[in-house]
């Protein structure tokens, strides 16, 4: 595509039974203040089924145009080749979706399509003199980096809570319907869709997670995460060793090779803080640490750090938040 032609930011939205994830929200607030900038305008993507009222909460997030294509089961290759037509027709000058597994598996797809390069785990966009430049975490966050992407448009994939969020009631936008057929591009068909229980599992829009790491001991006293976590209404997470040894699945992993989260409270219990967990919790809003190490490398990012056994601490935890609770 050539430079001259691009203009606008393209978004895609992901949703989950009919509501947008707080991911792709978070982004159109971020695109519209930097289109709004340049004179230009958003174009939200939003691929499923009965999507009328999510187009409406992104056009309040900041979409200007909401195009909805009819799908109704995710296929990689199908949502990938439908980016790319629409990519096509509307010659957006940046493509951006959350970086959900999702997302992180169609961008690089689409960017390929396009020829052009794809940012991941990106932190902030800024736009200087007119080139987009992402500054995403490299070296397991010990390092940020910031990039151009030469081709056009540039594609990138956004850490969740990177963003905050803007829903604007009196916002208008336009609502366009796309009937985009890709069906030949298809080479792999899912035929079957088995929902284990944990995948119901959203780390990425939970407002408090409880986790858990080799610390915790053992199954049985990994349980006292769950059940803090249940106190607090939270989700559980854990680290990788808690997640090998098999004391929760593997849809529960915080980290470089997890999930990429930003809670309003993060609860870390028996966890060292290792860089690769700890890059993909640090953009949580409060941090507590339990850890019988007072050196642990946790307690330097806990806001709160309490030094002594989770196997003590945590059911103490569990009963005064019960307490309170039932004030
Ligand atoms: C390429 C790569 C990718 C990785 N990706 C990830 C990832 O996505 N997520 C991830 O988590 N890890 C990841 N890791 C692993 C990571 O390097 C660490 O090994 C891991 O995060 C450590 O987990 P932990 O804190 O549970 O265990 P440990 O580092 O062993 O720490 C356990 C902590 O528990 C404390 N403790 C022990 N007993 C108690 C007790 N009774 N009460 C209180 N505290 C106690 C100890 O003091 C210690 O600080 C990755 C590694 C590599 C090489």
């Amino acid at each position: 595509m050539s430079h001259s032609d691009a203009k606008n930011i393209m978004v895609y939205v992901e949703t989950v039974s009919d509501t947008p994830l707080n991911g792709g929200l978070e982004i159109l607030t971020k695109a519209h203040k930097l289109a709004a900038a340049r004179g230009e305008e958003v174009i939200a993507v939003l691929i499923g089924s009965n999507l009328e009222h999510a187009a409406n909460t992104a056009i309040m997030a900041g979409a200007d145009k909401v195009i909805l294509v009819t799908k109704d089961n995710y296929e990689m290759e199908v949502y990938e080749a439908i980016l790319t037509r629409l990519a096509e027709k509307y010659k957006p000058s940046l493509i951006l979706s959350a970086g959900t597994l999702v997302g992180k598996d169609i961008l690089p797809l689409v960017a390929g399509n396009l020829t052009t390069g794809c940012a991941v785990d990106v932190m902030e966009i800024t736009d200087k003199d007119g080139n987009f430049v992402f500054t995403c975490p490299v070296y397991g966050g010990t390092v940020l980096n910031d990039l151009v992407i030469k081709g056009t448009p540039a594609v990138a994939a956004v850490r969740s809570g990177a963003f905050e969020k803007e829903l604007v009631v009196e916002r208008t936008g336009e609502i366009i319907k796309e009937q985009v057929g890709v069906e030949n591009t298809v080479r792999a068909k899912i035929v079957e869709v088995v929902n284990e229980m944990a995948e119901t599992v959203n780390l990425e829009e939970a407002q408090v997670i409880v986790s858990g790491g080799r610390g915790m001991g053992n199954k049985e006293n990994f349980r006292l995460v769950e059940e803090l976590a249940l106190a607090c209404h939270g989700v559980v997470g854990a680290t990788r060793p808690a997640i090998e040894a098999e004391w929760v699945p593997r849809s529960h992993q915080v980290g470089q090779s997890g999930k990429i989260v930003a809670p309003k409270l993060y609860i870390a219990c028996g966890i060292s803080g290792a860089t690769q967990h700890v890059s993909g919790m640090i953009g949580s809003g409060y941090i507590v640490a339990v850890n019988k190490d007072e050196d642990a490398p946790i307690f330097d990012i806990a806001d709160v750090g309490i030094v002594g056994d989770v196997v003590k601490v945590v059911p103490l935890l569990i009963e005064e938040i019960k307490k309170i609770q039932s004030l």
